[in-house]
């Protein structure tokens, strides 16, 4: 009947009542499709617009888990900060509505989940890959630190990948925009195993490093298939981090220019990490063998577009 779908689904459609300037009220609709999963507060879902047909990624998330001012500032911070991105290898921050229970964030839909299950599945991933992969998050970085923003929470888990296999940075529920010129933050947020030294220790502030830091965290993790400090408890994860404790396992054969690459970055001195521009130029992102200037597009793991920009 109306209410249900061929396979007798139930019909869930969420509605979004607009009171135009003269007054005039409008409604935009959207069908509820097949869950995603649950992200924090929220339970996510497939979402089409009625309207276009444009398929997208719902967060929904009900008002009366959001009772704690903490959780509040969190989600009024991650969208007044997500709704202001705009890149290629950023989830594109579509609309937010509310109605009398929840809060509706709209998001680009990236169905091919996140690097995390990608390395689940594969074990671990080429070095071609992985030179594909950062190239993408750089972008990603250098365009939220050019707008003064560090995301703090970067982890395999929200980098999502699209039906292309492109890269798109999400989850901006940690992320902090700077107000002036050498700000310092001090608030210790972000992912056991990414987590950067800085942020643990508490007394000095933390800037834009702490992302290059996790970037270096992704890279090990990508090439070995686990992350560098990574322990049984939480408290011994961050002793390693803190005593810049990790190895390379014999088992695992990585080049010298990837192992490099990651003892460059994962330096506990925030000052004398390498910049994203720095990290772009190394060896390892230019190695794997040259690539012709005329790409059988086929061969490539990455998107032309990429590829493209690293020539
Ligand atoms: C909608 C939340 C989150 C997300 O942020 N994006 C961009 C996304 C985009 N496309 C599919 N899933 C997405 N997720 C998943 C849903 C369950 C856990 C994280």
């Amino acid at each position: 009947d109306e209410n249900n779908n061929q396979d007798g689904e139930q019909i869930v459609i969420f509605e979004e009542k607009i009171t135009k300037v003269n007054g005039e009220v409008a409604i935009k609709r959207y069908q509820r499709g097949k869950f995603l999963g649950k992200g924090g507060f929220a339970k996510c879902y497939e979402a089409t617009n009625l309207e276009n047909k444009k398929v997208m990624a719902a967060k929904i998330i009900a008002k009366s888990s959001l009772t704690r001012n903490r959780a509040r500032q969190k989600l009024v911070s991650e969208i007044k900060i997500h709704k202001s991105l705009q890149n290629s290898n950023v989830v594109q921050f579509e609309h937010v509505f509310e109605d009398h229970e929840n809060v509706y964030i709209l998001l680009e839909l990236c169905c091919n989940q996140t690097l995390n299950e990608l390395i689940k599945r594969r074990k671990r991933l080429t070095e071609i890959e992985v030179q594909c992969y950062v190239a993408q998050m750089i972008n990603a970085l250098k365009y939220l630190h050019n707008n003064n923003v560090i995301h703090r929470d970067l982890k395999l888990g929200n980098l999502f990948l699209n039906k292309n296999m492109e890269l798109k940075l999400g989850d901006f529920g940690l992320a902090t925009k700077l107000e002036f010129e050498g700000e310092k933050k001090r608030t210790i947020c972000g992912t056991p195993n990414y987590i950067a030294p800085e942020v643990l220790d508490g007394k000095v502030g933390h800037s834009f490093e702490v992302d290059v830091w996790s970037l270096g965290v992704i890279i090990y993790a990508m090439l070995i298939g686990k992350p560098p400090f990574e322990t049984p408890d939480v408290k011994s994860t961050y002793k390693k981090i803190k005593m810049n404790q990790y190895s390379f396992p014999d088992q695992v054969q990585i080049s010298d220019s990837a192992k490099q690459l990651i003892q460059k970055i994962l330096v506990l001195d925030p000052s004398k990490r390498p910049t994203l521009d720095e990290i772009m130029a190394h060896s390892f992102m230019n190695s794997g063998g040259t690539i012709p200037k005329v790409l059988p597009l086929s061969t490539l793991a990455c998107p032309p577009s990429i590829q493209y920009n690293k020539q």
